[in-house]
């Protein structure tokens, strides 16, 4: 079985004049954290767009695990495993953790659940539920309205809930944003831990984040990959430094 899980090659988005994406090559092996950085308006969310189906690419090809999902709409390729968190969010604020994970479980609605609930002690959705609860670090808030549920607390449910749609990749937009230096330092451990159950392309400004958690890093500039490679490379690359990091590095 190939380690490549997604493999993208040449794809490039134009919005008007503008080139969003400029031939974008970049693949996501098993087991890793592939770190997508670059400044603002890069074309960051453009590419993790055109991967999950929402904007589809002028030129060029996306593979995902080996079928090429070019023509497949979102909702297709969601299917298929291709997880994207922390951007749409499909939490049901007035359900609990351990009920809006049961619902991931199923794959379905709210509108369905509401049915279902009868069925709330069906041990084959509670005990997929209340593992995916504990490996996002949430083991012990399971009966709490994810309307109360802190910020951090409320990413970890997205978590919870990607996993429990068997994820085969997951495409995560700044899981860092909004939260506080502890917040970030929790959600590292957890993230760090999730590459064993799936890839993870992950878009993130907090460097700090990015430097621990990265196996590769690429740099996306103007819409164009600048470098790709491993953290101690990329953080001592003169271009990536001076298009990018900056003193940070
Ligand atoms: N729907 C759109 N129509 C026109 N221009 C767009 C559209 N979406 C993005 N752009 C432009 O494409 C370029 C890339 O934007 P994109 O949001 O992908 O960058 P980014 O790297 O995600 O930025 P940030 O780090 O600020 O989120 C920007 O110049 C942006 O203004």
């Amino acid at each position: 079985m190939s380690d490549v899980i997604l493999n993208i090659r040449g794809l490039e988005k134009s919005f008007g004049a503008l080139k969003a994406t400029d031939g974008v090559t970049l693949d996501l092996r098993r087991g890793e954290i592939h770190a997508l950085i670059g400044p603002n308006g890069a074309g960051k969310s453009t590419l993790i767009k055109q991967i999950t189906g929402e904007l589809r690419q002028d030129r060029g090809t996306i593979t995902f695990e080996g079928q090429a999902i070019d023509t497949l709409d979102a909702a297709a390729r969601a299917r298929l495993g291709l997880a994207r968190s922390f951007q749409v969010s499909s939490v049901v604020p007035e359900f609990t953790a351990l009920e809006n994970t049961m619902l991931a479980v199923l794959g379905a609605g709210g509108g369905v659940f509401r049915f279902l609930r009868p069925a709330l002690q069906d041990r084959a959705l509670t005990d997929p539920a209340r593992f995916h609860l504990e490996q996002a670090g949430l083991a012990g808030r399971e009966g709490v309205p994810a309307s109360t549920l802190s910020h951090g607390e409320r990413r970890r449910l997205e978590i919870a809930m990607a996993l429990a749609m068997r994820p085969r990749a997951f495409l995560l937009d700044e899981p860092m944003a909004g939260m506080g230096a502890e917040g970030a330092r929790d959600l590292t451990a957890i993230l760090s831990d999730l590459r064993a159950e799936a890839p993870i392309l992950l878009v993130e400004h907090d460097m700090d984040a990015v430097f621990a958690l990265a196996d590769r890093i690429s740099v996306l500039v103007y819409g164009r990959i600048i470098a790709t490679g491993p953290v101690a490379e990329i953080r001592a690359n003169p271009e990536v430094r001076r298009s990018y990091l900056g003193e940070e590095a």
